[in-house]
């Protein structure tokens, strides 16, 4: 699909929103979900992202009205359409203790789509556990003519590189760097690269769908607001023309052909559907005091897990900000963390690594084992004049999980990984104690 393609293209604001859009006029049902005579002879499908029986305020699912069911397919058979995407459980080697850091994903020498372009760096729990998440980063150098779903979680898209075109059944979004995109477990969907080329991080969730995090004492309002999501509206293609459809099903791969189009959804209504979110939008919340607040202030996006305040998984940003803390080592502390924390970085430089840490890069401290600034951080920190300062040009991510985050083979044997990471707390002079 042509990137011009999406010029245009619509969304309606909010995260979670009961939408109701049709792209042709009279499409959508009035009154009633499945009437005996849908307009137009086109067939309604459910499609459900949570159970039936889910509490009212968590219960997600969209009608769709299609030109044909979903279910008008050939048998899957396996595919190899990402040779190294991995899924839960993940088991090819152990998990360990040490910290990992690698250098940006190369770009690939042959035509790579995004889907073939998935690189699975780690995860926890697995798809049949509806627990953990997969970790993927994506190195991409062609459009995608075939279509994709995850039946295994819900994709969360943080883009490093590069713009991305996403067709999706339910509507169509533009997403460049300091955005990103969620789309639901199960809906179908097509990227195409405006600029050539793409590269970013997919957060793969096998739990709960993600949510904003309440805001506690914060009030009604901050964090992200729910008004800067934005949903597509209904968009189709009515095309006649072989489509491979893949899917990752309970992690393995697998595919058919239809002899048209997948993206036939002509009109839906409901509160599942895919949304793009701007991180710059995100109001960001710090201290005008003194300390370093832990950095769950700066959660975007939570999936809860059955422990209330134990995330399956938190999306949290370093977006740019005032720093302000009085008398106060303003980089993040040294910390050993009962959860696991898998950093990427969009762009700029991340106050808690002086080098190392490049945009495309990426950064795993798994439970219990410390870390912190490094040691050109630390020593700057403590030499600072600590006037009012705005930390610019940076978005910082990360991933933090309850579940040890078990790397793949692949991001152990890769010459991207740091083998000296190790090294950068290395040096750090011993405390003197009174004599
Ligand atoms: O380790 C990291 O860089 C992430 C992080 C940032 C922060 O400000 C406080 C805690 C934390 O884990
Ligand atoms: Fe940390």
């Amino acid at each position: 699909m042509p990137a011009e393609a999406h010029t245009g293209t619509a969304y309606v604001p909010g995260f979670g929103n009961h939408v109701a859009t049709e792209a042709v006029a009279g499409a959508l049902p009035i009154g009633r979900n499945s009437p005996q005579h849908v307009p137009f002879g086109l067939y309604a499908e459910q499609l459900s992202g949570t159970a039936f029986t889910a509490p009212r305020a968590e219960n997600r699912r969209s009608w769709l009205y299609r030109l044909r069911p979903a279910a008008q397919h050939p048998a899957f058979v396996r595919s190899a359409a990402a040779p190294r995407l991995r899924s839960g459980p993940f088991a090819e080697v152990a998990p360990s203790p040490n910290r990992m850091r690698w250098d940006p994903l190369p770009w690939p020498d042959a035509a790579t789509d995004w889907l073939c372009g998935l690189v699975t760096y780690g995860g926890n729990g697995s798809p049949d556990a509806q627990a953990g998440v997969g970790i993927h980063l994506y190195a991409a150098t062609t459009d995608m003519t075939r279509a994709f779903f995850s039946a295994d979680g819900e994709l969360l898209i943080v883009p490093q590189e590069g713009r991305l075109s996403i067709a999706t059944e339910l509507g169509r979004m533009d997403i460049a760097p300091l955005q990103v995109a969620l789309i639901p477990r199960g809906v179908r969907f097509r990227i195409a690269l405006p600029d050539g080329r793409a590269r970013g991080y997919v957060l793969e969730n096998y739990g709960a769908l993600f949510r904003l995090p309440d805001l506690g004492p914060i009030g009604a309002n901050g964090l992200a607001n729910p008004r800067d999501f934005e949903t597509p509206v209904a968009w189709f293609e009515d095309v006649d023309a072989p489509c491979t459809v893949v899917q990752k099903f309970q992690g393995a791969l697998w595919e058919t052909t239809l002899d048209h189009s997948p993206f036939d959804v002509v009109a839906w209504h409901g509160n599942l559907a895919p949304c793009r979110y701007d991180l710059t939008r995100f109001n960001t919340i710090n201290t005008v005091s003194f300390d370093h607040p832990d950095p769950s202030i700066f959660t975007v996006l939570t999936s809860p897990s059955d422990t209330p305040g134990t995330a399956n998984c938190d999306f949290v940003i370093f977006p740019p900000r005032w720093m302000v803390a009085e008398g106060t080592f303003r980089p993040p502390w040294f910390h050993r963390n009962v959860m696991s924390e898998f950093m990427g970085l969009v762009t700029g430089a991340y106050d808690a690594k002086q080098g190392g840490f490049s945009p495309g890069g990426a950064s795993l401290h798994n439970q219990m084992n410390g870390h912190g600034p490094d040691r050109a951080s630390y020593d700057k920190a403590v030499a600072a004049e600590l006037a009012p300062h705005r930390i610019e040009d940076t978005m910082a991510f990360m991933f933090e999980t309850r579940h040890v985050v078990a790397p793949t083979r692949w991001a152990t044997e890769t010459p991207t990984m740091q083998l000296d990471y190790d090294e950068v707390w290395s040096g750090f002079g011993k405390a003197e104690l009174p004599r």
